[in-house]
Order: C-alpha cells, then sequence, then structure tokens
C-alpha cells in the first residue's frame, strides 16, 4: 500500500467514527456560514499566496506545535496571504477540524479546507465547517468520484482547488474544466518532492485557471521558478510553520522586502 492509500484508509475510519445521517446534515445547509469567495481572493493580479496551518506531516513528522492556530492565521493575514488553508486529517497532520472553525471565525480570509476528501458526506460537512474551498485530489478519486464531488462542491457554492501531479492527471482536472487547479511537486504516493513538476505540468493548464503550485516552496528562488512555470499562486505550509517569523519568511517569499505588509485587521 503506498502513503495516500493508507492516508486515505485513516482518513476513512476516521469518518466512520463521526458519521451522522447525510440527511442531518442536509437539512442544516441554510444555517452554513457565508460564503467568502476563495476564486476571486485568488484572482488578483500578481501571485496570490495561500499560506498553510500544518503541524506535521507524514514525510517530515513533527513540524511546529501550533499550539494557537489563530494567531497563526492572523499573523498569515497581516503579512498578505490571501487565503489561509487549514489541515484537518488528524492521524498523519495532527490537524484538527476545530482549527478550521476556530481561524474562520478569528480572520476575514477565505479559508480552504485542507483535507482527504471522498465522500460526499465531507463535502456537505465542510460547507457546514465554514470551508469556501476544498482540496480534491485526483489521484485519491475516480473520474466518477471526482465529477461527483466537484459538483456537489460547487452546487453548495465552495470554490475546488483540483490536485494533481502528472499529465494524466492534470488531463482529468482539464476536462473537469476546473477554474483552480494546483500542481502538487510532491508525489503522494512516495512522497518525492521535484520542483521540475511545476515546469512540466504548469504550463500544459489553460491560462483561464487559476494555477497554484504546491509543496516543496521554501525560498524567494522557488517562487520566482513556479512564476515562471506559469503559477498564479503558491501554496506554502512547512517553509512557514517552521519560520518563526512567519510574516518575514511571506514578505521574502513574495519579493516583498522588508516595506511590505497587508493589515487586514
Ligand atoms: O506534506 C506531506 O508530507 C504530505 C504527504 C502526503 C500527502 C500530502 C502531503 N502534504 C499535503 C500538501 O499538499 C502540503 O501540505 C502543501 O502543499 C504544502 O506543502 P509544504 O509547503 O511542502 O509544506
Amino acid at each position: 500500500m503506498n502513503v495516500l492509500d493508507e492516508i486515505m484508509q485513516g482518513v476513512l475510519l476516521d469518518l466512520a467514527s463521526r458519521q451522522v445521517p447525510i440527511n442531518d446534515l442536509k437539512q442544516q445547509i441554510d444555517l452554513a456560514p457565508k460564503l467568502r469567495g476563495a476564486k476571486q481572493s485568488l484572482s488578483k493580479a500578481g501571485t496570490s499566496l495561500i499560506a498553510e496551518i500544518k503541524r506535521s506531516s507524514p514525510s517530515k513528522g513533527a513540524l511546529s506545535q501550533i499550539t494557537d492556530p489563530v494567531a497563526l492565521a492572523k499573523s498569515y493575514e497581516r503579512g498578505g496571504a490571501d487565503l489561509i488553508s487549514v489541515l484537518t486529517e488528524e492521524r498523519r497532520f495532527n490537524g484538527k477540524i476545530t482549527d478550521l472553525i476556530a481561524v474562520r471565525d478569528a480572520i476575514g480570509l477565505p479559508v480552504l479546507r485542507k483535507d482527504f476528501i471522498l465522500t460526499e458526506f465531507q463535502v456537505y460537512e465542510s460547507r457546514l465547517l465554514g470551508a469556501d474551498l476544498i482540496l480534491l485530489i485526483v489521484a485519491a478519486l475516480s473520474n466518477a468520484q471526482l465529477r461527483d464531488l466537484y459538483q456537489l462542491s460547487t452546487e453548495l457554492g465552495m470554490d475546488v482547488l483540483v490536485e494533481v501531479h502528472d499529465e494524466e492527471e492534470a488531463q482529468r482536472a482539464i476536462d473537469l474544466k476546473a477554474e483552480i487547479i494546483g500542481v502538487n511537486s510532491r508525489n503522494l504516493k512516495t512522497l518525492e518532492v521535484s520542483a521540475s513538476v511545476f515546469e512540466e505540468l504548469i504550463p500544459t493548464i489553460p491560462s483561464s485557471v487559476i494555477r497554484v503550485a504546491e509543496s516543496g516552496i521554501s525560498t524567494r528562488a522557488d517562487v520566482v521558478q513556479a512564476q515562471k512555470a506559469g503559477a498564479t499562486a503558491i501554496l506554502v505550509g512547512e517553509s512557514l510553520v517552521k519560520s518563526g517569523d512567519p510574516i518575514s519568511a511571506m514578505r521574502e517569499l513574495l519579493g516583498h522586502g522588508q516595506a511590505f505588509a497587508h493589515d487586514n485587521s
């Protein structure tokens, strides 16, 4: 079994422990938080930044304790992030659903629920939790699952980050007419990271699509390389949570030097 299979197996087990009839979720949908427009947030001129709250990872183990995810999210917001990604997978990433709720309540930016979304239940759950954007990983889903989960997510008003890692997956995302495609430089089956994946795949994605470079971005040179490949947004976790000074780390990545900071407070 590869790493992605193991993660998915754990996600399904955890899901069974919090499962309620899906009709219960459907009945509450009208009470879901107002959506914040993730696509709009990622459509600005220049390179958008999705800053991730990530405690641990299968590839690196513990990264940062993040005892106060709200404080970190507020720093990301002050530093100029366009969207906050919150990992909610518990077993391998030490993420928490409650982090997503707390972060969204405390900030004004749209929020990505970063998890392994495999079922309709998780899509309804994400909407009720307040996710503005959810992740669908092409490698984890059949074409039928991908189509159905994508359609349900958009019907519920959420935007979808459709993640790919190779040419075949990129074509599946393009065929789906995904409006936001993430190219992950990390192979989720082997955990190998290769920045050349950005150069190979991003140019194959239509320019009308929001193109997100994901994983392994830690220096300004990495960002420039992704931009040159055609990325319109970057998603960064590890290098920010390990930096000790996320605002400076974000400025450095975005090439804004010392003089730049949005104050969204
Ligand atoms: O990060 C991992 O080790 C990982 C392993 C298996 C599946 C997914 C994984 N990460 C999820 C991500 O996509 C990253 O958290 C995200 O792109 C940020 O990457 P990074 O900046 O390298 O932390």
